[in-house]
Parts: structure tokens; C-alpha cells; sequence
């Protein structure tokens, strides 16, 4: 097999491309480069990245799954490596940095396993930020709180009354998959993941028109389609660009001009966190792909590797400021 059938072999097993463009491999290795000239690589882009960035204070968000992760079959599997965590702690040493994921916060962090990074799971839903270090001015929907490692914590979930609805969701989806072989909900707080990464291709159709069949007796709740997955959530006004803000405000940087923002993230999710850096006309929106795609980012990243170098990068340049 030739090296670019097996990138399209990938790709297919990934769910990044279907059949027809698979069969399309030459034309789809020449719309990627002209892609690429759209969205041009974070690393070869970095010298003027970093030009730009200058006298600026930096401020990272990176989804998880598919940007610090690679995809995989089993969700419960999508460890992080071990040198994308210490390139992660780097970089959260030298920046404020935060993870915003569709998964729970647990279960994200579990996987990244720092205590330097600020996390917001739930899709942007549920957001713990230390005490002291931010500056909180709206208590809305804010609680004081303590973490799993005894450090006090303020959350920010503006889901909370939806809880009780999600739980009866996940055990009503639950039943009714069993009879998918393959497929999966995954209990992700204030949201719901049902997977059919797994599932007999044949299946996939009914097992989605029965999840929105389900949830026409939810009419608070609304799906997205992500990798192979159907995402469930509250129908409120709030995505991860809303969290990037309130991360923003919190972290003190709304009322100057003299931050950066830059988010890497994979998925159609993180579109709203692109939209959000493009409407405040400074920073940096990366995606994650090796495929081209609809987007609204300026820059991509082929894949967690790249994603990893161009971290390491980053540190490297802080570092080298710092000390001269
Ligand atoms: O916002 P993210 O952190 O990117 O989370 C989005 C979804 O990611 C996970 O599912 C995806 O990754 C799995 C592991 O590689 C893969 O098996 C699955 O097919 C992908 O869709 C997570 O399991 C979901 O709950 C998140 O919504």
C-alpha cells in the first residue's frame, strides 16, 4: 500500500473523511495544500506568530480529545502521552492556560493530570478556577467550593438546573442502546455523548433517528454532531467561545488590549471559541487537522504531535525571552 493510501486509510478509520472522498485521494492531497495556504501551519507560521506577540501576555486554551489526545476507538482510552503532559505543564508554567472539553471535568482531568491549567468541561458548562488568583466580579451562577485535591475552587455552571433532566437522559439513552452493538453514552455532567464509532456502519442511521426521536420529549436539550458522536446538550445560550470569555474576564484580561488569546482545538465545538478570538481582533485560532475543513481558524496543526511542537515552541521562546 502506498504512503498516502494509508493517510486515507486513517483518515477513514478517524471518521475525517467519508468514502467518495477517499476515493478522491489525489484531489484531496491538492485541496489540503490549498487549504494549508488559507490556514497556514502554526509552525511554519511561528516566527510571525511570534512577532505579533511581543510585548503581549499570552493566555492558552486547548480542547483535549483529538488536539492533546488522538482519536481512538475507546473514549475511556484517550490517554494523554506522557510528554504532551510535561509540554502542557510547560507552557501552563509560563502562561495562564486552560483546557476546555466536551468531556466531565473528572474524567478530563484524570486524563491531563496537572494541577497548573485551569479546567472547563461540560463543552464550557462547568468551569472550576482557583480562588485568589482571578478576580470575580459577576456571583451569578458562581459557588465556592473545594477540589478532589482540597484546593479551594469557584465554579461557574450555567447548566445547573438541567442536571436532574441530563441524568434522566443518560438512563433512558442507556436502555435504548442496547440493542446497538458498539454504541456508547458517555455521562458528561451537563452533557451527553452517544458514540457509534463502534457501531455496524449499517446501524448508524437508526441508531440516530431513534436518539432524535428520544429527545423530541426534551425539547430544553439540543444535538450536535461531532466525531462519530451525537453531543446532547441544554438548549442555553452558553459554548466553549462563551467560556474563552469568561476565562478571559476572570483571568483580569477583558479590559486591556495588550492579551492574546490562542485556542487549539479539533472539533466543531471549538468553532465558537475561533468565532469569539475573530470577533476581539487579537490572537490566535488553531485547528487541528490534516484534512481541509470548514473553519473559522487562521492557522492549523496536522495533529496532537504537531500541536505538541508547537508548545514546546512556545515554551522555549518564553524561556529564552525571560533570561535575556
Ligand atoms: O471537546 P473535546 O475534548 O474534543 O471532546 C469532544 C468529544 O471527545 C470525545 O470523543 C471523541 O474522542 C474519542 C476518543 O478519541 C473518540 O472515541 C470519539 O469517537 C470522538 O468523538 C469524548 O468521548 C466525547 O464525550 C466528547 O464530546
Amino acid at each position: 500500500m502506498a504512503g498516502s493510501d494509508v493517510v486515507v486509510d486513517q483518515k477513514l478509520a478517524m471518521g475525517l473523511l467519508t468514502k467518495s472522498a477517499a476515493n478522491n485521494n489525489h484531489g484531496l492531497l491538492d485541496s489540503y495544500t490549498t487549504w494549508l495556504e488559507e490556514h497556514p501551519s502554526a509552525l511554519d507560521s511561528f516566527e510571525d506568530m511570534i512577532d505579533v506577540a511581543e510585548g503581549k501576555k499570552l493566555v492558552l486554551f486547548l480542547d483535549y480529545d483529538g488536539t492533546l489526545s488522538p482519536i481512538v476507538n475507546d473514549p475511556d482510552k484517550a490517554f494523554m502521552s506522557d510528554a504532551m503532559r510535561a509540554a502542557v505543564r510547560e507552557v501552563a508554567n509560563l502562561f495562564p492556560t486552560a483546557i476546555v472539553s466536551g468531556r466531565c471535568i473528572n474524567k478530563v482531568n484524570g486524563f491531563v493530570k496537572l494541577d497548573n491549567v485551569v479546567y472547563a468541561g461540560s463543552h464550557g458548562m462547568d468551569i472550576w478556577t482557583p480562588t485568589g488568583s482571578v478576580k470575580y466580579e459577576d456571583e451569578g451562577q458562581q459557588t465556592k467550593s473545594v477540589d478532589e485535591q482540597g484546593n479551594k475552587v469557584v465554579k461557574f455552571q450555567p447548566a445547573q438546573e438541567f442536571l436532574p433532566t441530563v441524568k434522566e437522559i443518560i438512563q433512558v439513552l442507556e436502555q435504548k442502546i442496547k440493542t446497538f452493538e458498539g454504541a456508547m453514552v458517555e455521562d458528561n455532567r451537563f452533557c451527553v455523548s452517544v458514540h457509534y464509532r463502534n457501531v455496524n456502519e449499517k446501524e448508524v442511521d437508526t441508531l440516530k433517528e431513534m436518539v432524535h426521536s428520544t429527545m423530541k420529549a426534551y425539547p430544553n436539550f439540543r444535538i450536535n454532531g461531532g466525531k462519530m458522536v451525537m453531543e446532547i446538550k441544554p438548549s442555553i445560550n452558553w459554548n466553549k467561545g462563551c467560556a474563552l470569555e469568561y476565562l478571559l474576564d476572570t483571568f483580569g484580561f477583558t479590559s486591556s488590549s495588550d492579551f492574546l488569546p490562542l485556542y487549539i482545538g479539533d472539533d466543531t465545538t471549538d468553532e465558537d471559541a475561533f468565532e469569539v478570538i475573530r470577533g476581539l481582533g487579537q490572537g490566535f485560532p488553531i485547528i487541528v487537522s490534516s484534512v481541509p475543513r470548514d473553519t473559522k481558524a487562521s492557522y492549523s496543526l496536522r495533529d496532537p504531535d504537531e500541536v505538541m511542537n508547537f508548545m514546546v515552541r512556545l515554551a522555549n521562546w518564553k524561556k529564552a525571552k525571560s533570561t535575556s
